[in-house]
């Protein structure tokens, strides 16, 4: 049966702070290393192997996964990174405070932009102070202006069917590091969870998620690996 296991990073600095972040490239708190470093204790713990593992391009994800690997004795197993794990694109909202948002806009108009399924934030400017578009790292790509839930399972789930689902068909293990936006793609695919129902789901930092899925990749089961 093909094991697939997610973990959204540990806290970053950001989200101690309460910004909006998108693929603004924040590290880890300490909290947020003691998180991932934990995570790797219990998949130890749990007896959890892996053949192969994926993360994002951002530092924070990037930095969870090594620190998990690292609690396993598993540091040496492959990555492969990608900006398509990225979290969602925050547009023009990246930067700003969640709270002094909500005070401005309205706690509705937020809600909107954090958790609508296909309303996107308003886009970046061009010249922005969180403008990515020059980063070496997405050279080859159009970094977006801004991304909905619906535009990020865009580019997430072609990765995922392109790179990952062959390798769960081969019988590898596999771990990916991930963001709370690039997180819920999945779980929206794997889990066949309708567009209205998807943007209700949290996903909390650093905590592994277990998926046990049939030959055609489906969910017969997913759960925390803490609360077995
Ligand atoms: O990008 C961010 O700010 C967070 O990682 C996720 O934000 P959200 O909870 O507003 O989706």
């Amino acid at each position: 049966m093909p094991q697939l296991v997610l973990i959204r990073h540990g806290q970053s600095a950001w989200n101690l702070e309460n910004r909006f972040t998108g693929w603004w490239d924040v590290d880890l708190t300490m909290q947020g290393v003691e998180e991932a470093r934990e995570a790797g204790r219990l998949m130890k713990e749990k007896g959890l192997d892996f053949d192969l593992t994926f993360t994002s391009l951002q530092t924070r994800a990037i930095k969870t996964l090594n620190l998990a690997l690292e609690a396993m004795g598993r540091l040496w197993l492959p990555t492969e990174k990608d900006w398509r794990l990225n979290e969602r694109h925050y547009g023009g909202l990246t930067g700003l405070d969640k709270a002094e948002t909500a005070a401005r806009h309205g706690d509705e108009q937020v809600k909107v932009w954090r958790r609508s399924f296909d309303v996107p934030p308003p886009p970046m400017d061009a010249g922005s102070d969180f403008d990515l578009s020059k980063d070496r790292r997405y050279a080859d790509i159009q970094v977006p202006a801004t991304e909905s839930l619906k535009d990020t399972i865009a580019r997430v789930l072609p990765y995922f069917n392109e790179r990952i689902a062959p390798e769960l068909n081969a019988g590898q293990r596999v771990l990916i590091s991930a963001h709370g936006n690039s997180l819920r793609a999945l779980v929206k695919h794997l889990s066949n969870i309708p567009d209205d129902e998807i943007t209700g789901l949290e996903i909390p930092t650093g905590k592994p998620i277990v998926y046990e899925l049939d030959d055609q990749l489906n969910a017969v089961e997913r759960y925390y690996l803490h609360e077995r």
